[in-house]
């Protein structure tokens, strides 16, 4: 069988996956190479249309001539969005025939095909490739322990030499790097400058097609991204480039580039000891003279880009301080009451309260849950991380913010999942009298569901019994060592629901639950709160039937583990994402099938 071209990124996936089932290797690799083909043209595609509608957003004539109140700036936002519109319609059999859902994009941007590739090249007897496709699928997992394991194995074959290794999934910017570095290394100048400037400009342009986004949080995180050179992280890989390239223009006999790289260098790193005794060097040199160290044009403009968005960030933040505290006072008096203090759950610094969220607020949450929950959102992407028999889904105040900003979901939700939030961190605060900052670290709401399947009479745990902020040891210490989230100071868990089957919450004084010391059993607007040590042991039984939401809440004292999204959606609420171009869903029209009780 052979894979036909009209055939869709998601058939081709398919079919490459039940070829490998039915032990086709030969069209298992046809498919998959196929489908890997066709998902790059599609991104290819998309970021042409982003950034050719960037520019052309950039270059366009105002519609009037005065800048007023900034309308320029939402002007040129709306042409762009207008653009990228325009550009997939008019592209539309291309996009169209891609097909591509989310689903689809997290499986490839996990570079999932290369599961499969690596086996199926395997078995065609493409040793190489299959070694290449290992390797490229631990550059993104490298503590794949399986997949270790594997490249281990395919590196012992003769007939695989580790220095042909390449990673398929590399950005262009790689390759010439890496190039640039070992033509440095052999000095063979020329090649090096040729495959440096041509990095650099490579690297630029893939970050401005990973920054076409709003978020100035993922602009951070992209810059870790694109710093991986084949897994590797380099901090500093843009600067890196200009590091390289004075040297290289310095024996080249170009002095006014190699300062010109030093000026660059220094935008990044002003007291690099290194640069600085360079810059000295350089400018002792007889034919120096005294206008070459301008740092060069695209160096400015992004040192210049990054200094703004720090200072937009901190703004952000520290204006976000001052508007909770006047906010806090608007609150009106709280009807909820504590039902359960520590003599009743049997342990230190716990505490049940009842009437945190309206049967109406539960309501809204549950339903934005259902309906734009991710499975596994917030778990890493693992749709059951604590039970098989149990789906989990999830939705992080990121994701919120983030269909918020697309327009996907109405604002009050956002502004809903915040406030009750807010009620619980200061209902913590005041209820155990903490006079540190208590900052949010992390919330997520998550609803679990017996799968249709699941044994009715199971004894296991939802939630096997844990610490949140150690690991528990054989000997019943709780270690206070990463992988645990050792910054959580408090846990609070907020109930949504009780129509499901069991799901009720233990505390326990061992972590087999052999010793359990008291029961929680959830419901709208309950919430169970305590400490995040050792002292407060905890898990959750099965869930049998039904689906139980809850939003678990995680707080700190360290201000560097304070959740930033919460700030940026502060500031997206307050400041609107007004273009009027699009109407956001509202979800209270649309009917979820849960029920409330
Ligand atoms: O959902 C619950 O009741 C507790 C969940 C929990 O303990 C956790 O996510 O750490
Ligand atoms: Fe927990």
């Amino acid at each position: 069988k052979q894979a036909n071209d009209t055939e869709t990124c998601v058939q081709l996936y398919e079919k490459g996956v039940e070829a490998y089932l039915e032990n086709r290797f030969i069209d298992c690799v046809d498919y998959f190479e196929k489908a890997l083909e066709k998902y790059r043209s599609y991104t290819k595609k998309l970021q042409n249309c982003r950034l050719q509608c960037k520019y052309e957003a950039e270059l366009s004539e105002p519609l009037y001539p005065v800048d007023i109140e900034n309308l320029l700036f939402y002007e040129k936002a709306i042409r762009q969005t207008l653009c990228i519109v325009k550009c997939k319609k008019e592209n539309s059999e291309i996009f169209g025939n891609f097909n591509i859902n989310q689903e689809m994009e997290k499986l490839f941007e996990d570079q999932k095909p290369y599961e499969y590739l690596h086996i199926c090249y395997f078995q065609t007897g493409d040793v190489m490739k299959a070694a290449s496709s290992a390797f490229t699928y631990l550059v993104s997992h490298s503590e794949d322990k399986v997949m270790q394991s594997n490249l281990k194995h395919y590196s012992s074959l003769k007939d695989v030499n580790m220095k042909e290794i390449v990673n398929f999934e590399a950005n262009d910017y790689v390759y010439l790097y890496v190039h640039g570095a070992d033509a440095y290394e052999r000095k063979d100048w020329k090649t090096a400058e040729t495959n440096m400037e041509e990095s650099l400009g490579a690297y630029l342009q893939t970050e401005e097609e990973y920054h076409f986004a709003f978020c100035l949080k993922c602009k951070q995180k992209c810059k870790k991204r694109l710093g991986s050179l084949n897994g590797e992280i380099h901090e500093d890989l843009l600067p890196s480039h200009y590091h390289y390239l004075q040297f290289i223009y310095f024996k080249m006999g170009n002095l006014r580039k190699a300062c010109q790289a030093v000026a660059s260098y220094l935008l990044f790193f002003p007291d690099d000891d290194v640069m600085l005794s360079n810059m000295k060097f350089y400018s002792a040199l007889p034919k120096f003279q005294d206008d070459y160290f301008q740092p060069r044009e695209e160096a400015i403009r992004y040192v210049q880009r990054e200094h703004y968005e720090t200072r937009i960030l901190k703004f952000i933040n520290t204006e976000f301080k001052f508007k909770l505290s006047t906010q806090d006072s608007y609150e009106a008096k709280p009807n909820f009451r504590v039902i359960m203090t520590e003599k009743q759950l049997q342990g230190p610094k716990r505490f049940v309260s009842d009437g945190l969220a309206t049967t109406k607020e539960c309501r809204s949450l549950i339903d934005v849950a259902k309906m734009f929950a991710v499975l596994g959102d917030g778990y890493k992407g693992k749709k059951s991380p604590h039970s098989i028999l149990e789906k989990f889904e999830g939705i992080t105040l990121s994701r919120a913010l983030f269909l918020v900003y697309f327009r996907l979901l109405s604002p009050k939700y956002l502004e809903l999942y915040l406030k009750v939030t807010e009620k619980v961190r200061k209902h913590v605060q005041e209820y155990f009298k903490i006079k540190e900052t208590l900052y949010f670290s992390y919330t997520q709401l998550v609803c679990r569901s017996a799968l249709p399947d699941s044994p009715k009479n199971r004894t296991d745990f939802s939630h096997e019994v844990h610490a949140d902020n150690c690991n528990i040891l054989e000997n019943g210490m709780c270690e206070k060592q990463p992988p645990a989230y050792i910054w959580r100071d408090y846990s609070a868990i907020l109930y949504l629901n009780n129509a499901f089957e069991g799901g009720e919450f233990i505390f326990s004084k061992d972590r087999t639950a052999k010793q359990i010391q008291s029961i929680v059993v959830p419901k709208c607007g309950r919430l169970v709160a305590f400490s995040s040590g050792g002292e407060n042991l905890h898990g959750v039984k099965a869930v049998t039937k039904g689906s139980r939401c809850a939003i678990g809440i995680w707080f700190t004292h360290d201000s560097k583990y304070a959740d930033e999204d919460r700030s940026v959606a502060y500031h997206v609420l307050e400041n609107g994402i007004n273009f009027h171009l699009f109407s956001s869903i509202d979800i209270s029209s649309l009917k979820t099938d849960i029920n409330l009780n």
